[in-house]
C-alpha cells in the first residue's frame, strides 16, 4: 500500500459456509463469491453476525462448509486484518514501537528492537512516528485505529479484512484512512470491510452484503441499502411522497 506496485487481490468463495456455537447458529450457511480486486462492504444490524463472518473468513472461528481464498497464480498471499477493537489491557506496558514490531516479527522483541525502513515508511505515513515510545494504553481512539492499520499494512497484504476501521476517527481522519484503502484497492487489492456509515459504503464500495443471521442480500451498495437501511428507506419514502 505504501508503494505503487500492482497487487493481485484474491477472490473469496463461500460454499454453505456458516458458524455455529454450541446449538446457536450465528451465521447461517452462505454460498457466494467475493470477487477479486473489489471493495466489499458487510452491512447489517448490531449482533447480525458481521464480525463473526469476518472471523470465519480469517479462519479465526471454527466454521462448517467451505471458505476458499483463491490467490491468483496459486501463490498464497498475505492478509491484513484490522479487528474491531485493539485486544489489549490498557495497563499493559507495551509501547507503539513494541506493538508494531510484534506484529511483523515472530522473534522475541529483544532480538531485533529496530525499525526497518519499511516499518519507518508505514509509521510515517500513518503519522505514528513521533509516538513510538508512547504506551498503547495512552493512545486516543484515532491513534489506536491508525496503529491497527499500520500492523495490518505491514503484512504486505493483497487482501484487507477490516472490522469498522473508521470507528473513533473524526471526519479528517476517516478521509485520510479511506484514501489509503482506496489506493490499495486501485492497485488491485481486495477489501472486505464491515461498515455502518452508508454514505461511505455508497461512495467507496463496489458490492454490499446485508448480514442478519444469514446473508439476506447482495448487490450494488445503493440498492442493498435502500432495501434494508431504515435511514435510507425513510429518505426514499419521503422523496416518493414529495414526488
Ligand atoms: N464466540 C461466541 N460465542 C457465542 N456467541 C457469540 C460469539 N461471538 C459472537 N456471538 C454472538 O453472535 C452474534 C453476532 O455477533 P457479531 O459480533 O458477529 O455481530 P455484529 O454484526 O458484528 O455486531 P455489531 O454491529 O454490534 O458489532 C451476537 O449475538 C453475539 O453475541
Amino acid at each position: 500500500m505504501m508503494n505503487n506496485h500492482a497487487l493481485d487481490g484474491p477472490c473469496i468463495r463461500l460454499d454453505q459456509a456458516g458458524v455455529r456455537v454450541d446449538s446457536t447458529q450465528l451465521v447461517a450457511p452462505v454460498s457466494t463469491q467475493l470477487e477479486s480486486g473489489q471493495w466489499h462492504a458487510i452491512l447489517g444490524p448490531n449482533g447480525g453476525g458481521k464480525s463473526t463472518l469476518l472471523k470465519m473468513l480469517m479462519g479465526l472461528m471454527p466454521h462448517h462448509g467451505l471458505v476458499n481464498i483463491d490467490w491468483p497464480q496459486g501463490e498464497k498471499g498475505q492478509i491484513g486484518y484490522m479487528p474491531q477493537m485493539l485486544p489489549f489491557d490498557r495497563s499493559v506496558p507495551i509501547s507503539v514501537l513494541d506493538y508494531v514490531l510484534m506484529s511483523v516479527s515472530t522473534k522475541p522483541l529483544w532480538f531485533a528492537r529496530r525499525l526497518t525502513p519499511e516499518v519507518k515508511v508505514v509509521m510515517e505515513k500513518l503519522r505514528l512516528s513521533h509516538m513510538l515510545n508512547r504506551k498503547i494504553g495512552a493512545l486516543s481512539g484515532g491513534e489506536r485505529q491508525r496503529l491497527l492499520l499500520a500492523s495490518a499494512l505491514l503484512q504486505s497484504p493483497s487482501l484487507l479484512v477490516l472490522d469498522e476501521p473508521l470507528s473513533g476517527l473524526d471526519q479528517a481522519g476517516q478521509k485520510e484512512i479511506l484514501g489509503l484503502f482506496s489506493a490499495f484497492n486501485k492497485r488491485g487489492g481486495t477489501i472486505v470491510m464491515v461498515e455502518h456509515d452508508w454514505q461511505v459504503v455508497i461512495d467507496y464500495c463496489h458490492q454490499a452484503y446485508w448480514v442478519e443471521g444469514e446473508l439476506k442480500a447482495k448487490g450494488a451498495p445503493a440498492e442493498v441499502l435502500e432495501c434494508f437501511s431504515p435511514v435510507l428507506r425513510k429518505w426514499s419514502d419521503n422523496n416518493r411522497t414529495v414526488a
